[in-house]
C-alpha cells in the first residue's frame, strides 16, 4: 500500500507536504534574483509567519501537515549509512566539484550533529564568510565581483508543488526547467528512496534524470485515469509524452488513459499551467483570461498496436472539451478577475487563479487578490483568505505552496 494517493485535485484534502521558508531566503541578492526566481526579497520573519497561518489553516481544515526538511531528516535518521552519498551528490550539483571546496565543506558540515538543522544548511546554502575559521585563502573571494556564496540557497524550496507530483500512489519526479531549482528533487528522490514510511511504495513515474524538463505545477489530477499537463515555459511537449510513454506501458500500477495537454504562452508570469487554471469543484475551473487566445488543446491517448500514444487537438470551447473529456454535461469556468481586464492582470500576477482546493468548493486563496476572491465568493465557494505579502513576491500561491500527499477519493 502506497503512502501517497491522489487521483483528484479537488476531493478532501487528507495531508499535504510543505516546506517552511527558512535562511535561503535571506541568501537572495538583487543581483541573484533573476537567477534564483525571485522578483523581490521577502522579509523572511514575515514570511514565516504567513506560512504558519497557511499550514494552521490547513490543520484547522482537518488536514495533516508534513514538512519536506522532516522527512530529509527522518530519511537520514533512519539510515545513516546515507548521508555521505547524499552530501556529495548535492555538493556535486551544487556545482563544488574542487576538491579543496568539497573537503571544506564537509568539514564545516561536520559541525551539524543534528540532522533537522544539516538538512536545513543544504537548503539555505553556504556563504564564504560563515565559514569563519575554516575558510581560508581563496582568490576567488577576493576579486570584486565575487558571488558571497559558496553554495547557492535553494530558496524557491516552499513552492513544494514543483519538484515532484504525486500521481495516483506514485510520485512524477522532475527534471526542473532551472539550474537553481534542480536540486531541489534531490530530497525527494532520497524520501521516497530511503524514508521508512516511503521506501519501495512510491513508484517513479518519470525520473529526475531525464533530459525533458517538466514541473509539478503543471500537472493537474482530474480523477483516476485523467491528468491534465501543461506545455508550458517548464514543462516540455516531449516531457509529456516521455511521461504518458511511461504511464501508458511501463507502471503496472497507474491507471492514467489520457493526458491532456494545454500550450499556454511561454511567460514568465503564466510559468506553469496552475498559474492560470485551476480546478476548485467537480464542475468548476478559476481561469486567466489571458491565456484564452492562443490556448491549444491536445489529448495524448494509448495507441496500443503501434506501442506508442495517440495525439489528437481539440478546438472549440474550452468548456466544451472540458466536460467532454471529464464526463460532465456544463463546466463551468471563473475568470480572474471577474471579467475586468485590469484586474485579472494584476490579481493573476499575485496568482489570484492559483488556488488549494481541499475540498469540493472551498479553496484557500492569498486575500488581497479582492476582485477574484469576491467574484467566487458570490458563487457560492467557500473562500479562505490567507493573508500574505512576502510568500507572494515569490511568484507563487496557495497551490503551489502545497504538494498533497492523502486525498479521499
Ligand atoms: N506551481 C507554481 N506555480 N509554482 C510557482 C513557482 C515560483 C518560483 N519562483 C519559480 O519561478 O519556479
Amino acid at each position: 500500500m502506497s503512502n501517497i494517493h491522489v487521483t483528484s485535485e479537488i476531493k478532501t484534502l487528507k495531508k499535504v507536504l510543505l516546506h517552511r521558508p527558512g535562511d535561503e531566503l535571506l541568501n537572495l541578492t538583487p543581483d541573484t534574483l533573476g537567477e534564483l526566481l525571485f522578483d523581490d526579497i521577502p522579509d523572511l520573519a514575515e514570511a514565516q509567519l504567513e506560512h504558519d497561518r497557511f499550514a494552521q489553516i490547513l490543520r484547522d481544515n482537518g488536514v495533516e501537515v508534513v514538512y519536506l526538511e522532516d522527512l530529509m531528516a527522518e530519511t537520514l535518521d533512519a539510515h545513516p549509512e546515507i548521508k555521505e552519498k547524499f552530501l556529495d551528490q548535492w555538493l556535486e550539483e551544487s556545482g563544488v566539484h574542487t576538491a579543496v571546496y568539497h573537503k571544506i565543506i564537509k568539514d564545516f558540515l561536520a559541525k551539524f550533529k543534528n540532522n533537522k538543522e544539516l538538512v536545513l544548511k543544504t537548503m539555505a546554502g553556504i556563504t564564504f564568510s560563515e565559514l569563519g575559521e575554516i575558510h581560508t585563502n581563496f582568490l576567488v573571494d577576493r576579486i570584486e565581483t565575487a558571488s558571497h556564496l559558496l553554495v547557492n540557497p535553494m530558496p524557491n524550496l516552499y513552492f513544494t508543488r514543483d519538484p515532484f507530483a504525486s500521481v495516483g500512489n506514485g510520485a512524477v519526479i522532475n527534471r526542473m526547467y532551472s539550474v537553481t531549482r534542480n536540486r531541489e528533487t534531490i530530497y525527494a528522490d532520497y524520501i521516497f528512496k530511503y524514508h521508512p514510511e516511503f521506501a519501495g511504495n512510491v513508484p517513479d513515474l518519470y525520473g529526475r534524470n531525464n533530459h525533458f524538463h517538466i514541473e509539478g505545477g503543471d500537472v493537474l489530477n482530474v480523477n483516476e485515469k485523467l491528468l491534465f499537463i501543461g506545455i508550458s515555459q517548464r514543462t516540455q511537449a516531449e516531457a509529456i509524452q516521455d511521461l504518458a510513454m511511461k504511464m501508458f506501458y511501463e507502471n503496472e500500477g497507474n491507471k492514467i488513459e489520457t493526458i491532456l495537454a494545454f500550450n499556454i504562452p511561454n511567460s514568465r508570469a503564466f510559468m506553469h499551467l496552475d498559474t492560470v487554471f485551476t480546478q476548485i469543484d467537480t464542475d468548476a475551473f478559476t481561469i486567466h483570461p489571458g491565456i484564452m487566445g492562443t490556448l491549444q488543446v491536445f489529448a495524448i491517448t494509448k495507441d496500443a498496436a503501434k506501442h506508442d500514444v495517440k495525439i489528437e487537438e481539440h478546438t472549440g470551447k474550452l468548456e466544451e472539451i472540458l466536460a467532454k473529456f471529464m464526463g460532465l454535461p456544463k463546466v463551468r469556468l471563473f475568470p480572474c478577475g471577474a471579467g475586468d481586464a485590469l484586474a485579472a492582470e494584476r490579481e493573476q500576477w499575485n496568482d489570484g487563479s492559483n488556488t488549494l482546493t481541499i475540498a469540493p468548493g472551498k479553496i484557500i486563496v492569498y486575500k488581497r487578490n479582492y476582485v477574484t476572491n469576491k467574484y467566487l465568493k458570490e458563487n457560492g465557494f467557500t473562500v479562505l483568505e490567507l493573508e500574505a505579502s512576502n510568500l507572494c513576491v515569490g511568484r507563487g500561491g496557495p497551490r503551489c505552496m502545497s504538494m498533497p500527499l492523502i486525498r479521499e477519493d
